[in-house]
């Protein structure tokens, strides 16, 4: 699909894209009040992947278990990768087999390639999400290829994936910041994002790995992306390493996305994103969205009890401000 392109204010006076989106912000800004937000929880994966000991698998399990009493519809799993470069989620076929899967809740998992795919396919899986980046160092780092190298190996992985019927995400890392490039061109971004939709993934979750991202750089992304995705088709992934997340995710919202990922309890930081911080805490999603009066489905108590099991076993405060706040209350 081409990307539209024009170089005005995007004030919705010089050209139909720019007054779909000027369309797009006002109907976003007032949808959230009432529409129905769908979280993404990456706790079990993005959340517990970077921790330095190793988690039992029974923890990781009962951790999911928790998750699922909650409400919540997506609770990503665990990765189906090299545990060389991922320890923490070398016990993905234990993990995926023994959760107590909730009919109506999705359990996708990350694959990286074909490999990836045909060991969670022998599990069952019936959801996967590919990750590629939208910078050159991230990629090289967390992936082992280029970019371009990164989307002729995923059009393959997707492809095979679909002709098994399983549903496909995508994941572009770095979409406003890299650790290593630094700051990263939305025309980065919607090439990548151009490509995945091309082959198939059903949605795709822009990711600010480090955490970097401002109002200003994420609203100059997202108008960017979206003058060649629908709202409908992205998701907003927000580490909250420089505590902009929930600034980021309202100005995604105000942009008409209804998709969020977030971490119970904050968890979070990717092994190749050195510094980065945990995900925005789900806890405090769920919070501000339902102080908008948005639907998540999500029982906030039932959640902070989850948020709670993880963080006492990690032995470590829990990132949620709402679960410091209300926990003891509860
Ligand atoms: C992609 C590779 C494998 C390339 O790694 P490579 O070394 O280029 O691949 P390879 O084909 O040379 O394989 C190396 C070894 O790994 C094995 N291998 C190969 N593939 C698999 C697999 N799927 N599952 C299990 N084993 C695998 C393969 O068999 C071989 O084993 P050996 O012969 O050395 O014994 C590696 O770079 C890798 O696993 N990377 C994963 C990195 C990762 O998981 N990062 C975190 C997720 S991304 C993220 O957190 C960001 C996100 C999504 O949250 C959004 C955001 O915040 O931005």
């Amino acid at each position: 699909m081409p990307i539209i392109t024009c170089d005005c204010t995007g004030n919705g006076t010089c050209c139909s894209v720019c007054k779909l989106n000027v369309v797009g912000y006002v109907t976003g800004w007032l949808g959230v009040r009432k529409s129905s937000i769908r979280i993404v929880e990456v706790g079990p994966r993005d959340g517990l992947q970077n921790e330095p000991t190793n988690i039992p698998t029974n923890i990781k399990i009962e951790l999911i278990d928790k998750l699922s009493e909650t409400g919540l519809k997506t609770i990503e799993t665990t990765s189906f990768v090299s545990p060389k470069w991922v320890p923490q989620m070398a016990d993905n076929r234990n993990v995926f087999t023994n959760i107590t899967k909730r009919k109506g809740v999705s359990y996708p998992v990350l694959v990286p390639n074909l490999k990836g795919l045909e060991a969670a396919m022998e599990v069952g899986v019936t959801e996967v999400a590919v990750f590629l980046s939208a910078s050159e160092g991230f990629s090289k780092k967390n992936i082992n290829c280029t970019v371009d190298e990164s989307i002729a190996k995923t059009k393959s992985v997707i492809s095979k994936a679909l002709e098994n019927n399983l549903k496909v995400r995508g994941y572009i890392s770095c979409v406003v910041g890299c650790p290593y490039d630094g700051a990263v061109r939305p025309t980065a971004v919607s090439k990548v994002a151009d490509a995945l939709l091309e082959f198939g993934c059903y949605e795709i979750s822009l990711g600010d790995t480090i955490g970097v991202g401002t109002k200003n750089t994420i609203d100059a992304m997202l108008l960017h992306v979206l003058r060649l995705v629908s709202s409908d088709k992205l998701a907003i992934h927000c580490h909250d390493t420089y505590g902009q997340a929930l600034t980021n995710i309202c100005t995604a919202l105000d942009l008409g996305l209804t998709v969020v990922d977030s971490s119970v309890a904050g968890l979070g930081g990717c092994p190749y994103a050195k510094g980065a911080t945990g995900n925005v805490a789900t806890e405090d999603l769920v919070y501000m969205l339902h102080g908008m009066g948005a639907e998540t489905g999500v029982d906030l108590k039932t959640l902070i009890q989850a948020g709670k099991f993880i963080s006492d076993f990690l032995q470590r405060p829990s990132a949620s401000k709402v679960n410091n706040a209300m926990y003891s209350r509860l």
